[in-house]
């Protein structure tokens, strides 16, 4: 049994050290998923250290980004994600309402994932992600550079899912199962500074949580990710050199009936000169998982607060809500 503990308001995200996932001891992996279970009771979001990716693989990253944003933006429009059955590719600046009732965000963005291998079952289906991601001819190093980056980070997502897991007292493997096509999604991100002057809500990125299982960001050293405690103060995740920050998204909310938080978060460039730059790995259950209340993470006598849902259609409803097109697909 899980037991409800009330989160703490917390002022500094913790940075946890996941050098166990590379085959440490069992006390190690013990004290990590320990350390991982109070963030997610109190934020759902922690900074991991020692992942062991190269950090060569993370500044190729960056780079191929920074290119591709650079590109004529025709070049990137003719990539356009709306064309994209997969959701796959680029989303210009203004299209995705993250923080209902505000200006759409400042933020241009562009995703990519895995692609299917012929006869995979979700492809034939044609679900979103399940399909080709589209690549610039402009930049033909880039679909090289940014495989590898998510061949290491679908590593390290297996590996942190394990650590939820323990933390949870249920088996390393237990999501695994949960996982077998996993719906993954790197989304390379751009935010100009924040525009001079008073422009009510208008953010890089508005106040939202994630929808699917776990994200692993990569940022850049400038800065403005912010994550709502439970007192609702507005705590920094700085840049941390040679970290990642990791958070929870909806599902494990509904998983943990809430103990674990899927917590609001936001982005604001401060820096008037700099744009920033950041890619979010989005590490979620495959398309038909059922996700429900775990029966340790309920209390006898409590209910779950949520019914089940299925993974694809949650998240498919989130894209619909958050860009606008949810009158039109209903
Ligand atoms: O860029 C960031 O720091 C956060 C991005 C984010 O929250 C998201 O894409 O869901
Ligand atoms: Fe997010």
């Amino acid at each position: 049994m899980i037991p409800y503990r009330p989160p703490q308001a917390v002022r500094e995200l913790p940075v946890i050290d996941v050098g166990c996932l590379a085959g440490g001891s069992g006390r190690a992996c013990r004290e990590a998923a320990a350390a991982v279970r109070r963030a997610c009771l109190d934020t759902g979001f922690f900074y991991v250290a020692n992942h062991g990716i190269e950090a060569e693989v993370i500044a190729a990253q960056f780079a191929a980004s920074r290119r591709f944003f650079a590109l004529p933006q025709a070049d990137k429009l003719a990539l356009d994600q709306a064309r994209s059955p997969y959701k796959r590719g680029y989303e210009p600046p203004g299209r995705q309402v993250l923080d209902d009732g505000s200006p759409a965000d400042l933020k241009e963005s562009f995703r990519f994932g895995p692609t299917p291998t012929a006869g995979h079952p979700y492809a034939q289906r044609r679900l979103p992600t399940y399909g080709p991601s589209q690549w610039p001819d402009a930049l033909p190093g880039m679909r090289d550079v940014m495989e590898r980056y998510l061949a290491e980070m679908t590593r390290l997502g297996d590996g942190v899912l394990s650590l939820v897991a323990r933390s949870l007292e249920l088996e390393p493997a237990f999501f695994a199962g949960f996982y077998r096509h996993p719906m993954a999604t790197v989304r390379l991100l751009r935010y100009p500074p924040q525009p001079a002057g008073q422009h009510g809500n208008l953010l890089g990125a508005g106040a939202h949580t994630d929808w699917g299982g776990i994200t692993i960001l990569a940022q850049d050293e400038v800065g403005g990710l912010e994550v709502c405690n439970v007192a609702g103060e507005w705590v920094s995740a700085r840049p941390i050199p040679g970290t990642f920050v990791v958070n929870l998204g909806e599902m494990l909310g509904r998983w943990t009936n809430e103990r674990y938080r899927s917590n609001l978060h936001r982005v604001r460039n401060a820096r008037p000169d700099v744009d920033r730059y950041s890619a979010a790995f989005f590490y979620d259950p495959e398309y038909d998982a059922r996700i429900e209340c775990l029966p340790s993470c309920l209390a006898p006598g409590e209910t779950p607060r949520h019914p089940a849902c299925t993974s694809g259609e949650h998240i498919a409803a989130m894209h619909r809500r958050t860009t606008g097109t949810a009158k039109a697909a209903a």
